[in-house]
């Protein structure tokens, strides 16, 4: 293979140094292995496999379903508002390392206290972490409470119950786990009082689901992002929605592959997606097991689609309109982003 022209080298600087929001990560999803192992042994926890050669061989999926069954097992390890710090804080300096400078972090409190771990240690835990992150690293962290929409409406209410006395720690509420079978209406009434707290929404749609389950998180859920979204492409008429009220859609190249949506990155609909004008975003949702974090994404992905470099500013200014930060910050994060322009030779 001929090595890559050096625009293209200089492409992929640029590409990672751009100052970037994610907003599609699942803490508990950048739980690598090693650390798995250590909080294991840090809690006296029995895992299935023997080590973490072990562990990481078995990262071979067929679809979401076989990859959340490791993904559940893998969290039996957090047992501590110290563990929880531990992991978030061991994402925010791989964040840092990428010029991640806001980052909002879905987490499942139902995978923790169904296990008998209080709520309180897993909100503790994460948000010292993004306490710390906004110290030490400059980097704007915040928590989003995600619904396990495998489980019913009761249950996703009694979390809402368990978290109101700490609703000045999370900003908003998602809904993931198993998409097939479980549409966004069945949790129309805990979405409308979440939105009542005055949280955002957000929710899953459109990653092995039909348009037909974007349409509803939009109209039953009131979301103002969909996670993943990109079987929007298959609906003209979602697709036009979507541009019009400039809907973002937090896109995941790594895990959409991994989990067999696509074929492979060069098939991924992610330049589609851009030029049909839809407020697309790049993130890394689960990046312990998918391959890589938010410049992996990035780096392949440009690769595999040979994306340019306007493409890539727009996906840093996606990333900052698309996430819930003040206006001061995105302020802030748009002259960082003119900043690296200018110094890269890249029209901003
Ligand atoms: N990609 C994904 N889809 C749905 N639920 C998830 N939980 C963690 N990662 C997920
Ligand atoms: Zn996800």
């Amino acid at each position: 293979m001929n090595p890559a022209p050096p625009d293209r080298a200089a492409l992929l600087g640029f590409v990672r140094a751009m100052p970037k929001a994610e907003l599609h990560i699942h803490i508990e999803g950048s739980l690598e292995p090693e650390l798995i192992f250590a909080l294991a042994e840090r809690n006296g926890v029995r895992l299935a496999y023997a080590s973490v050669d072990e562990l990481r061989a078995a990262y071979a999926f067929t679809n979401l379903q076989s990859f959340l069954d490791i993904y559940y097992a893998g969290a039996s390890v957090l047992l501590t508002a110290q563990d929880f710090f531990d992991m978030a804080w061991a994402y925010f300096l791989r964040a840092k390392a990428d010029n991640v400078v806001h980052a909002e972090l879905f987490f499942d409190p139902q995978t923790h206290t169904d296990r008998g771990v209080p709520f309180e240690y897993v909100i503790d835990g994460l948000s010292r972490a993004c306490a710390q992150a906004w110290q030490e690293l400059g980097i704007r962290g915040e928590l989003i409470l995600c619904f396990l929409r495998h489980l019913s409406e009761e249950a996703a209410f009694a979390t809402l119950e368990q978290a109101r006395p700490y609703r000045d720690k999370f900003i908003g509420v998602g809904l993931d786990s198993s998409e097939v079978g479980h549409p966004p209406e069945k949790f129309e009434r805990v979405f409308a009082a979440a939105r009542e707290l005055g949280l955002h929404a957000v929710a899953h749609a459109g990653e092995e689901g039909p348009p037909e389950y974007i349409w509803s998180a939009l109209d039953k859920l009131k979301v103002q992002r969909i996670d993943h979204g990109v079987q929007a492409l298959r609906d003209p008429a979602l697709v036009q929605r979507l541009v019009r009220e400039r809907v973002p859609l937090t896109v995941c190249p790594l895990s959409n592959v991994k989990l067999c949506v696509f074929k492979d990155l060069r098939q991924h609909n992610l330049g589609e997606l851009l030029a049909q004008g839809l407020v697309a975003t790049v993130n890394s949702d689960d990046p312990a097991y998918f391959g890589g974090y938010m410049n992996q994404n990035f780096v392949e992905t440009f690769a595999a689609l040979e994306l340019d470099a306007g493409q890539a500013v727009t996906l840093a200014r996606n990333s900052f309109e698309a996430s819930f930060a003040s206006a001061a910050d995105k302020a802030r994060y748009a002259a960082l982003l003119e900043e690296c322009c200018r110094a890269h030779g890249v029209a901003a």
